[in-house]
């Protein structure tokens, strides 16, 4: 089973912070993302050039419901609380949700010169943060704990999810 899941917006750290949590935990990392990725053949840039993001997200929505028979660490994609269908999932289920809040000037200066995810370049630093404001309570709609990440490395956030969530995460490791 999936031991906790990272929400969050663009940015925040949840591939990133996925990735140190599975090493730590030795556990598989599932990010959405990348499961989008194989299933599509192509990258996210790709996809919402020749599909569109309605496109985008029925993949999303298709390879949420199968990360819930996985077993690790899923990394969401930030848009993933935009389908109230994903979001009643999230809200559902057991397992951890952990949001990774981080402010949109952190966020803008981390992803600015990225160019994989295609919403930073279409809506630049005041698009974003427009999206950052309208996404903020959905993400706390689906959370079960929230961590800032501005000031905090991403060896910090795992430590400090390790800590919230240490009894839970181990009693899945056996
Ligand atoms: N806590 C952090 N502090 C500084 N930079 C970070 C932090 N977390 C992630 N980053 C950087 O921000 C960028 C986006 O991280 P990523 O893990 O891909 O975020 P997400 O999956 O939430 O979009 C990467 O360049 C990553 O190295
Ligand atoms: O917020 C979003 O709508 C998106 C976030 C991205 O994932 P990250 O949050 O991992 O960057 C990726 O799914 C796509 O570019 C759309
Ligand atoms: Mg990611």
């Amino acid at each position: 089973m999936l031991d906790v899941i990272l929400v969050g917006f663009m940015g925040t750290g949840k591939t990133t912070v996925g990735e140190v949590l599975a090493a730590n935990f030795k556990r598989p990392q599932i990010d959405l993302d990348d499961e989008i990725i194989t299933t599509a053949g192509k990258s996210i840039k790709q996809i919402f050039a020749d599909s569109g993001e309605v496109a985008f997200r029925q993949l999303e929505t298709q390879v949420l419901k199968q990360a819930f028979t996985k077993n690790g660490i899923l990394s969401t994609g930030g848009g993933v609380v935009e389908s109230a269908a994903n979001r009643e999932l999230l809200r559902q289920t057991a397992i951890p949700v952990i949001y990774l809040q981080t402010e949109p000037a952190a966020i803008f200066q981390r992803l600015k010169s990225d160019d994989g995810r295609p919403l930073v370049q279409q809506l630049g630093e005041v698009g974003l943060r427009k999206l950052w404001q309208r996404r903020v309570p959905l993400y706390q709609q689906v959370a079960t704990h929230t961590i800032t990440t501005d000031t905090r490395t991403p060896q910090q956030v795992s430590q400090q999810i390790q800590q919230l969530l240490g009894q839970e995460v181990l009693s899945h490791e056996i």
